[in-house]
């Protein structure tokens, strides 16, 4: 997928080389690169192991993993009995940029985000919330919305 212009593209293994258009006796029935998007939130609580140990919330982060499991296991509790909205915990709790839109990533499609990230938003149904979901970033709680 390229990010650049958001299509998927063929890259040749052998010959390294890329092109736009499916080489000849692709199969396209299948999903060219995942073009076939879906829209998802998520809370993200970083760690001192996180790839990029530091965000809007705090400068330097320093939390253990299992501290940041234990936060986001309490906010999925929190919010699968009620207590509070996903939205309202994200834009207060997430390390994420995307807290100031109260967690909502958009419409993305495979190839886009983390591999542990993509399979589980893939994963889940319209409404749905993950477990806790581990990537480079941290952990997250994973609501795809559509
Ligand atoms: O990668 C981002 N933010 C990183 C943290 C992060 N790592 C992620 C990994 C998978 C999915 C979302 C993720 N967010 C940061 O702030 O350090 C993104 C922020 C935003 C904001 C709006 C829409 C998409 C995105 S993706």
């Amino acid at each position: 997928m390229s990010r650049s212009r958001n299509m998927p593209y063929y890259f040749n293994t052998i010959t390294k080389e890329s092109r736009w258009d499916p080489p000849s006796g692709a199969d396209l029935s299948k999903d060219p690169a995942g073009t076939d998007k879906i829209r998802a939130s998520h809370i993200l609580v970083k760690h001192a192991e996180s790839r990029r140990p530091s965000s809007w919330k705090q400068e330097n982060i320093t939390r253990t993993k299992q501290e940041a499991l234990e936060m986001i296991l309490r906010f999925e509790k929190d919010i699968k009995s009620g207590t509070v909205s996903f939205e309202d915990l994200a834009e207060v709790e997430s390390d994420c940029s995307s807290a100031k839109r109260k967690g909502d990533l958009g419409y993305f499609s495979r190839g886009q985000m983390q591999p542990s990230f993509e399979n589980s938003a893939f994963g889940l149904q319209v409404g749905e919330i993950s477990g806790p979901v581990y990537s480079d970033s941290g952990i997250h709680l994973i609501y795809r919305t559509a």
